[in-house]
């Protein structure tokens, strides 16, 4: 048969009438010239298809003559081979990464030429070392995204497993004492609950216990909670709470933040790629996950050095808005769009550059839902948007969550200064009413030891009084809160009675700038008076109301110092003892 002439495909249903037509259209000289090679090919093919059918397992005629068949299966029609091109082959190979066995019909992909298309199938050798490359691929990126979490890799590299949360490595870091400072605020244990004379010193104290002698640590193996204690060691995150444990590269863009390099340069300006190395930043962390969760059930965080176990002499920085681990609470009067975490930035380069850059473990800058703003300028919100839609109390159920998820993560427990600028230092002290601080799995947040209050707002009723002939006020009021003036006056810090709430407190710094255009100074010192009803009383907590000379409202952040300068004050207070009260800090 020569090559020109086709060979007629069986699946066709006139294939046997053309193989007749060929047949009769071969003339008899070309049969009569049928080379001895030739002969011999086709002998061979004759031969090939006998074997073929004899091996085939298609049907084994012995069986089917006898009625006790095993494995006997319901009648199926031998598949019968009628033409040339192979039978599809169903082929199964074990993908390594997936453990899924994947069903390839070769032949589907088309083609007549089935050896053209055929692929390379790997050896079990060769599947053994891929999956072997693919689990060591994991494993490096897991251990990645839990250094990057914790500041510090598993103890022995490659031991570390996804699934279980293994507390970070004891190694760098300074605990009080061993900074020589020999003044602190905590006493060294385990944070405990924030229940009444559950602190035994005021702030300044000077009984640093030898925190290294006692040997625990954030992490303390033999640690176990009182049983009415709100706060649990977690050795591993909760599966339960839309809690999502470790920030995933591939989902986390990752900005990292430069530190000062001695150039003069600024600092801290986020490059493009992620990088390993410190300091380093996460941003748009999510600290709720699944259906709850919205845009701005996000968090950033910014991580100067790597953490250690001894860190215990560090407090985190949090800045409720958008900002770096201060703890930081944005502004923009519950609405705002366009406060971000970029307002903290030029505090932070100050920070980094000034004295208590050392005593700062780690930043976080929390954002939370929004209240409706249909008429803003360049951003207004949508009915339909679940992040631009809150209503009061769920701003602050936000921020508590974000702070359960931070003390889950990273431990820090009481170790912290929450900041909050404008209607971020209204969330920041109704942290500390304890009024929301519940949770679904009924453990509530750790309390921060300090709290820094910027051009803060905590009595709503009077800022709209004394802004009556100002739309913008109601507005804002009446969209956050709603209508009820009650509601309002609950939701206002000044009601609190923080000695019974807050008796863990060592700190609260309300500063207010005498230019502030948008927030008058009463705010500030009604605010001062709230905390001070409990002086003289059983708490340690230290209250400083200062007001500061030249800022305007948002400038306190915006320029940077201001904010720096405050944070590194409420930062000396509460680490390093009344001697450093009046120093200037950056
Ligand atoms: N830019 C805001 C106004 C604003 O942020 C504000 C106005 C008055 C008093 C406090 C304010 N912000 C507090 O977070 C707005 O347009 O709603």
């Amino acid at each position: 048969m020569s090559k020109e002439e086709k060979v007629p495909d069986a699946w066709d249903d006139d294939w046997e009438t053309q193989v007749d037509r060929q047949n009769e259209t071969v003339s008899p000289e070309r049969a009569a010239k049928v080379s001895k090679a030739e002969r011999l090919a086709k002998h061979a093919e004759l031969n090939r298809k006998l074997w073929d059918s004899a091996e085939s397992t298609d049907n084994f005629l012995f069986l089917t003559t006898k009625d006790d068949v095993p494995l006997k299966t319901e009648f199926r029609p031998a598949v019968k081979v009628l033409s040339r091109k192979p039978a599809p082959k169903v082929g199964s190979q074990i993908d390594p990464a997936s453990g899924m066995s994947q069903l390839t019909l070769e032949g589907e992909e088309g083609g007549e030429d089935m050896d053209a298309n055929r692929k390379h199938t790997p050896s079990p050798e060769e599947l053994r070392l891929k999956a072997q490359r693919e689990r060591e691929e994991k494993q490096r990126r897991y251990e990645e995204a839990r250094e990057r979490l914790f500041g510090s890799p598993a103890t022995t590299p490659g031991t570390s497993s996804p699934g279980t949360l293994t507390p970070p490595k004891t190694g760098e870091g300074k605990g009080i004492k061993g900074k020589g400072k020999g003044r602190s605020v905590w006493d060294g244990k385990p944070p405990t609950e924030n229940a009444p004379g559950s602190r035994s010193k005021k702030l300044p104290v000077d009984t640093t216990p030898d925190r290294t002698s006692d040997g625990r640590q954030l992490y303390d193996p033999g640690y176990s909670a009182k049983p009415d204690s709100s706060f649990l060691q977690r050795r591993s995150v909760p599966q339960s709470d839309n809690i999502q444990p470790v920030p995933d590269e591939g989902q986390q863009p990752i900005r990292s933040p430069r530190g000062p390099d001695g150039s003069g340069r600024r600092g801290f300006g986020f490059s493009e790629r992620a990088h390993r190395g410190y300091p380093r930043s996460m941003k748009n962390v999510e600290y709720i996950s699944g259906s709850g969760s919205t845009s701005l059930h996000t968090l950033d965080i910014f991580l100067p050095r790597k953490l250690s176990c001894e860190d215990t002499g560090r407090l985190w920085v949090m800045y409720v808005g958008p900002s770096p681990k201060l703890t930081y609470i944005h502004g923009g009067a519950w609405r705002s769009p366009d406060v971000s975490m970029e307002s903290f930035e030029p505090a932070l380069n100050l920070l980094f550059k000034g004295k208590r850059k050392d005593d700062i473990a780690g930043f976080a800058s929390i954002n939370y839902r929004l209240s409706p703003y249909r008429q803003h300028p360049t951003n207004p919100s949508t009915p339909d948007d679940p992040a631009r839609n809150a209503k009061h109390p769920d701003h602050i159920h936000d921020v508590l969550a974000a702070l359960r998820f931070l003390q889950r993560n990273y431990g820090f427990g009481e170790r912290y200064l929450l900041v909050g600028h404008s209607c971020g230092a209204t969330l920041a002290f109704q942290v500390v009413t304890g009024r929301w601080n519940e949770s679904s799995d009924g453990m509530g947040i750790v309390l921060p030891l300090g709290i820094l209050g910027l051009a803060g707002i905590y009595d709503l009723i009077r800022l709209r009084n004394n802004h009556c002939d100002i739309s913008m006020y109601q507005a804002f009021l009446e969209g956050a809160f709603g209508e009820s003036e009650d509601n309002w006056a609950k939701a206002s810090p000044t009601s609190g009675d923080f000695s019974k709430s807050w008796p863990g407190g060592k700190l609260a710094l309300v500063v207010h700038s005498s230019e502030d255009e948008l927030v008058e100074k009463e705010q500030a010192t009604l605010m001062f008076q709230a905390l001070q009803q409990d002086a003289g009383q059983r708490n340690e907590r230290t209250n400083i109301l200062q007001f500061l000379e030249t800022s305007k409202h948002d400038e306190i952040w915006s320029r940077g110092t201001p904010l720096a300068t405050m944070i590194a004050k409420a930062v000396g207070l509460l680490i390093g003892g009344a001697e450093n009260t009046m120093e200037p800090d950056i």
